[in-house]
């Protein structure tokens, strides 16, 4: 056995440090330990897969912030049930507790947060973060790596939001310069239980935009509910998603569902704290999702002021609580889902 009670979260937390890179060898897959809270498994995939399902290779990251709980908990018994040969593998996966240091303090991070580093941003910055985003980078650039040609490459990077939110669960596309958006991957993410999606406006330094813009990965920031304390999340709220990667284990397909769609946003601005004395004129419990009237005075600072373009405009992830120079928040736009995909692709 590789952990005691094949529990991958309760070694990690317990041994933030170690990593003996053992390998663990079953009947149809391997497991190799990478780095502290890193596990990649192998599968032999000579079997053909499920109808004409492509081959994948999946990372699946969760406590990226340590104060995030529940998704830490949803996959560890995921991989609690490969480990058991109860859940049988038909991917390539790699498994990642992002932040152990944090999620023991429970901090969103312990000197710097981990999602503004990837990319080489971590260079901008110092603290024991830096070298976790320089680790997580080489692990999954090797996985990727290591993937046939052929893999499709995908990435969901799970976390909960610091506020409660109008849509509980929602998602973060990456930045795609040609609208290139992928009907299955919304589909997917509907069938998984996603409420809405964001679409971003430019580049970022987060973990889930490096596996797309380093690997060609489907990859996504995924919001799952509110954080909790280790053992307070209620695992029944995450069924859907929870289903939603079992199957994509142990069949290589997404299950697809457009009942009731997902709502879209496309991310019109970020909101950059400018001054100390930048703030946010919303109610201190306002939710994600939060719409304003045409005009608002959103933000303000000695700098200038932000005001709200279009009524209905939103605000997602309102937090000044950040150093100068990060993201405060996001103001967002709805959009028919439907106009995302009748416009002919450029470069298709
Ligand atoms: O609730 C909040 O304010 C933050 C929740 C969170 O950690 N969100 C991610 C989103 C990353 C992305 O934009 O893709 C983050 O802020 O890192
Ligand atoms: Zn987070």
């Amino acid at each position: 056995m590789l952990y005691p009670n094949n529990d991958f979260l309760k070694y990690t937390l317990e041994n933030p440090e170690n990593c003996d890179h053992n390998v663990g060898v079953f009947n149809h897959f391997d497991v190799i330990k990478d780095a502290p809270g890193v596990l990649r498994f192998e599968p032999n995939l000579t079997a053909k897969p499920v109808e004409d399902a492509k081959p994948i290779s999946l990372v699946l990251s969760t406590g990226i912030h340590g104060n995030e709980t529940g998704p830490m908990e949803l996959v560890n018994d995921v991989v609690k049930d490969i480990l058991n040969t109860k859940l049988r593998l038909a991917v390539r996966l790699l498994v990642i507790v992002g932040n152990p240091y944090a999620a023991l303090k429970g901090t969103r991070f312990c000197d710097v947060n981990l999602n503004r580093l990837f990319l080489g941003a971590y260079e901008k910055y110092s603290g024991l973060e830096v070298a976790r985003a320089i680790e997580l980078e080489r692990c999954v650039t090797q996985f990727f790596e290591k993937a046939p040609q052929e893999h499709v490459r995908l990435h969901y990077d799970l976390h909960t939001a610091i506020r409660g939110s109008k849509y509980k669960k929602f998602a973060v596309h990456p930045f795609v310069s040609k609208r290139h958006y992928d009907p299955s991957q919304f589909s997917f993410l509907t069938a998984c239980g996603i409420d809405a999606l964001l679409l971003s406006h430019q580049p970022t330094t987060t973990f889930s935009y490096y596996s797309y813009a380093m690997h060609g990965a489907h990859a996504f920031t995924v919001e799952l509910g509110k954080v909790q304390p280790f053992g307070c999340n209620d695992l029944s709220e995450l069924k859907h998603i929870d289903a939603g990667l079992r199957a994509l284990i142990e069949k290589a397909c997404l299950v697809q569902s457009d009942e009731k769609p997902m709502k879209v946003f496309k991310i019109i601005d970020a909101l950059i704290k400018d001054s100390e004395n930048y703030r946010l004129n919303i109610d201190a419990e306002a939710e994600n999702f939060t719409l304003f009237d045409k005009g608002t005075v959103l933000a303000q600072s000695e700098k200038g002021m932000y005001q709200i373009e279009q009524a209905g405009d939103a605000i997602v992830f309102p937090n000044t609580n950040i150093p100068l120079g990060q993201r405060a928040g996001l103001v967002v736009r709805e959009v028919k889902n439907k106009d995302l995909f009748c416009e002919p692709r450029v470069g298709a």
